[in-house]
């Protein structure tokens, strides 16, 4: 668009060279930098003082850091990261990992704060194809601010205030886009494919109720919408994990082949503990999780799953 953009990267040499060849050669082949984006390095928050808007785009693991270092900043705060924390080691007992927006509560309560959510391929972004995410934040302002900044001819950003509903979407939906990397690496079948899906929007949404979100959200952009492309896009980072272990790949060969972050790996027994703390049933992030850890093995996670006792479709009791 027209606004002046400064994209800061942590390797000098990799900014220079990205400033250079306009251009991110490793992370986005063949996008051509617009003429209003600089990318710069060096001090990140003396720079970022001036500025009208601060989007971080780091995974999950580093917002913890980029918050607190950015607490005393007069700027907006916005992030794109999708996950919980995970557990982090050495944490006391019983200890579990945070959703960003709790994250930001917790080490930078003063800021205006929010999150840019819903089915985005970083890759079709950059190439302009059409789009619609989700700007969500307690504070108003902060919501239109990402409207005014982002919504376009080939963005459209719908506002929200249901920040948890949001985040959990965002969350839980990479932990889904596992299960259904396996289910299809495994060939079960667009019927099995169907039904994750359903019933993984159904274990997203009970947790997200107990942690305090609109049940409508999940059938939004950030909910329905990131599920069905995460799960089924063959661009996702978290559905090649799935495809990958379907392989018989081990899960150090899966995210080392990726050479990306996949939130969902990171995220998965998070996402369970949290729903154990509050007696949320979550049958599908629980396979995945011990998946995960090595107490099941691939061949035996649908039986897992399908042998499970019967329960009515609409029933929210664990
Ligand atoms: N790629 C997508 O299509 C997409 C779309 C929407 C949301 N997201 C979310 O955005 C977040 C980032 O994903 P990604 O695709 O950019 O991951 P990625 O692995 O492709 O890139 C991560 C980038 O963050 C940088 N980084 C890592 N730790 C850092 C730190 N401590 N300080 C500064 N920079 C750091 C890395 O050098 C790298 O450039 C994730 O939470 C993801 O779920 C990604
Ligand atoms: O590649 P993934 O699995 O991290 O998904 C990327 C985005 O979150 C899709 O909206």
């Amino acid at each position: 668009g027209s606004h002046s953009v400064t994209l800061w990267a942590r390797d000098a040499e990799q900014a220079r060279q990205m400033q250079q060849e306009r251009a991110n050669t490793r992370y986005l082949r063949g996008v051509q930098f617009p003429a209003s984006l600089q990318v710069v390095s060096g001090d990140a928050v003396a720079q970022a003082a001036d500025a009208d808007l601060i989007v971080l785009g780091t995974p999950m693991a580093a917002l913890r850091e980029w918050l607190t270092q950015l607490a005393q900043v007069r700027v907006p705060v916005v992030w794109l990261c999708k996950g919980f924390e995970a557990v982090r080691a050495g944490a006391p007992e019983g200890s579990v990992g945070l959703l960003a927006h709790e994250v930001c509560q917790q080490v930078a309560p003063d800021l205006q704060c929010g999150v840019l959510s819903g089915p985005s391929f970083a890759d079709e972004v950059a190439r302009h194809q059409p789009t619609a995410l989700v700007a969500a934040s307690a504070f108003p302002g902060v919501s239109q601010l990402l409207v005014d900044a982002f919504h376009g001819e080939a963005l459209r950003v719908y506002a929200n205030s249901d920040i948890i509903g949001v985040e959990v979407g965002g969350a839980v939906k990479n932990v889904l886009a596992i299960a259904t990397g396996l289910c299809d690496g495994l060939a079960l079948g667009l019927n099995a494919r169907a039904a994750l899906i359903t019933r993984g929007l159904a274990e997203m949404s009970r947790l997200g109720l107990a942690l305090g979100a609109r049940a409508e959200t999940f059938m939004g952009l950030s909910g329905l919408g990131d599920l069905v492309l995460t799960a089924t896009g063959d661009l996702s980072r978290n559905r090649k994990v799935g495809l990958a272990l379907a392989k018989g790949m081990t899960l150090a060969q899966a995210v080392e082949s990726l050479g990306h972050v996949a939130e969902g790996v990171y995220s998965a027994r998070t996402v369970h503990a949290r729903a154990r703390l509050l007696g949320v049933e979550m049958p599908i992030t629980e396979t995945v999780v011990d998946l995960l850890d090595g107490r099941l093995a691939v061949a035996d996670a649908v039986h897992s799953l399908m042998t499970r006792e019967p329960r009515g479709e609409l029933d929210t009791s664990p």
